[in-house]
């Protein structure tokens, strides 16, 4: 098993591993939408340049205007000439304003569709025991938050590339009327740079402390304050309780934001008061060499606007910044999550089902604990036979089926099929094999009954003779006839048809029936049933089973705890605390009078 993934150090980070980090952005960008990229940059050049240039020429129409307001009888020409300008510029930015809106959309859909699938595909298809692993869904949650964020994390690099651009074109241009301006100017701003970037540090290194809290506070409100769930939190009085719950994660995780927030602010203001003397140290400046005929008039404007937009990109960078390094902190978080490693299993492909399954002295502990749940277990399953599992409630043995279809790898030993190891074959290939049925099946709400069966087996077109096979063998005939609309209702209440017909919801022995005929529409040579009629009246139960032993063209593996389904193997496994106890026919178990004999004794 891979070592656990530890969560890399944000504070660790620096400007090398940002630069990369926004390359990488840059790069995937790129790679899904191109055009945009190119648009996007002669965007932030735009954005920046053309406010510079209009102010240049309001600043000449100014003193234009003045000129010709003291009499200058050539200067109101002019003036009109640099009002058509700056007209024809404003046209131009409004131009590239309402592009931008239809860009940035475009790009937003394109790159959160790419990273979104990219990631589904990849948490579905990493190696097993990672569901298990906390460190593992830790990272994911946070490598979600990031797909949300990667279109944005574009915007803002081009944003701040806009911003960076007419930060120097201001300092330029301020230059061209004093140098002293231009430095005034960028020491005024380096404090609240600080502040801000100090004030989003801690924003991330709160935020990575309480992923614990969020999905505590999540899986209350999305898994368990759900309709079908209400009846069972009223009944047990759980609601305010749970409620309360919810409240005391969300203060644990926003209340010390707001903290944070609070601190800063006596630290926030100084530094606009600093930003603030610059700017009307400059406009004092301006004002005195106007009057002393130093300057021109529209210089007044000119430094009034220069300064001012300085101020303002340099302001909107450093914001962008903060936003920008808790999209990148995801962004570590994402490509920590890419580099797990994806299931893999061998490279041999199984033509068909083995003669022989063999399970060589197992042992197997869990990722998250010590405890061995099986221990040193040894059993065979050959081609055909009807094997059972039986033991008490954490004996081991759902874990043993999880073993057996490759799930999980034994930490000790070997399960083999016909003498390879499981691990050499792709677990695809066996996986086509087998037709599972776990305890916690699914059910597809949001499918007809039809497709409840017909997932069974997607990678085929629907076979409707495999499907009747299914349903009467599942003994679910009778009830979906009964659906309004047959096999082709919806099975939830939440769903709807098109002429208006609600969706009905099944009984649980009927969803289990539906799970029972998903798996027998497999019609696979190895079928593995955990529990498979537990829900199910004797009766019915009775029937499935008659069926499932006539036909012997399967080998049966089963979980249960009732004589009636187990009594006709060829062989049970009883188990008990992870080891194999006994094995025998039932026959041979009861003649025993062992451990089998007294689990079962209340049912014989
Ligand atoms: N994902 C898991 N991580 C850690 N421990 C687990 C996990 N799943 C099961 N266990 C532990 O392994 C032991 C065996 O569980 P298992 O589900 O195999 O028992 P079982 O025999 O199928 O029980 P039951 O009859 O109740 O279904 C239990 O003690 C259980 O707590």
């Amino acid at each position: 098993m891979p070592p656990r993934n530890r969560r890399r150090q944000q504070s660790k980070l620096g400007p090398k591993e940002y630069f990369r980090a926004a390359k990488e952005i840059a790069q995937l960008t790129w790679e899904t939408t191109p055009g945009t990229i190119v648009l996007q940059i002669a965007g932030a050049i735009i954005t920046a340049v053309l406010p510079i240039v209009t102010t240049y020429y309001a600043a000449l129409t100014t003193t234009e205007l003045a000129a010709a307001f003291a009499g200058d009888r050539t200067a109101g020409g002019r003036a009109i000439t640099y009002v058509i300008v700056t007209a024809v510029l404003g046209l131009l930015l409004t131009g590239w304003r309402s592009l931008e809106q239809y860009v940035q959309r475009l790009m937003r859909y394109a790159l959160e569709a790419k990273v979104s699938d990219i990631m589904y595909e990849r948490f579905l298809s990493l190696e097993f025991w990672r569901y298990d692993d906390k460190d593992t869904i830790d990272t994911y949650d946070r490598a979600q938050r990031f797909s949300l964020f990667y279109s944005q994390a574009f915007n803002t690099l081009s944003r701040m590339l806009s911003q960076v651009i007419t930060l120097v074109a201001s300092v330029i241009a301020l230059l061209l009327v004093g140098w002293w301006l231009a430095v005034i100017l960028l020491l005024a701003i380096i404090p609240g740079v600080y502040l801000q970037f100090s004030l989003s540090r801690a924003q991330v290194a709160h935020w990575n402390t309480t992923v614990d809290v969020r999905r505590a506070k999540g899986t209350i409100e999305r898994q368990l304050f759900q309709p079908e769930h209400i009846a069972e939190l009223r009944l047990y009085g759980m609601v305010r309780y749970l409620l309360n719950l919810r409240q005391e994660l969300r203060d644990t995780d926003e209340k010390q934001r707001i903290i944070f927030e609070r601190k800063f602010i006596l630290g926030r203001l100084a530094a606009d008061a600093l930003e603030l003397a610059a700017q009307v140290g400059s406009l004092l400046w301006v004002t005195f060499q106007i009057i002393d005929h130093l300057q021109p008039i529209g210089q007044f404007l000119y430094v009034q606007q220069i300064v001012q937009r300085a101020l303002t990109a340099m302001n909107s960078f450093v914001t962008e910044i903060s936003s920008l390094d808790e999209q990148l902190a995801n962004l570590f978080d994402y490509q920590e999550f890419m580099a797990l490693d994806v299931r893999q299993g061998g490279s041999r492909e199984l033509a068909g089902a083995p003669e022989r399954i063999s399970v060589d002295h197992v042992s197997f502990s869990y990722p998250s604990s010590d405890i061995d749940v099986l221990k040193d277990v040894s059993l065979t399953i050959d081609r055909g036979q009807r094997v059972a599992i039986v033991g008490e409630n954490g004996a081991g043995k759902s874990t043993l089926i999880k073993l057996l279809s490759g799930l999980y790898a034994p930490s000790v030993g070997h399960v083999t099929l016909d003498g390879t190891d499981l691990a050499d074959f792709s677990l695809d290939s066996w996986h086509k094999q087998l037709a599972v049925l776990q305890q916690d099946y699914l059910s597809y709400s949001f499918a007809t009954a039809r497709d409840n069966v017909f997932f069974g087996k997607v990678s085929k077109p629907f076979d409707q003779e495999a499907f009747d096979r299914a349903l009467d063998k599942a003994e679910a005939r009778d009830f979906t006839d009964k659906l309004p609309k047959g096999v082709d209702s919806y099975v939830s209440p939440w769903m709807a048809h098109e002429d208006g017909t609600n969706g009905v919801d099944l009984s649980g022995g009927q969803w289990q029936r539906m799970a029972l005929a998903r798996n027998f529409y497999r019609e696979a040579p190895i079928i593995i049933l955990d529990e498979p009629t537990s829900a199910i009246d004797a009766l019915a139960e009775s029937r499935i089973f008659n069926h499932l032993f006539a036909d012997k063209s399967q080998t049966l593996i089963i979980i249960s705890h009732r004589l009636t389904t187990i009594e006709r193997a060829d062989v049970i496994y009883m188990l008990k605390d992870g080891r194999v106890v006994e094995t025998g026919t039932h026959d041979e178990l009861v003649a025993l009078r062992g451990e089998f004999f007294t689990m079962f004794e209340s049912q014989i």
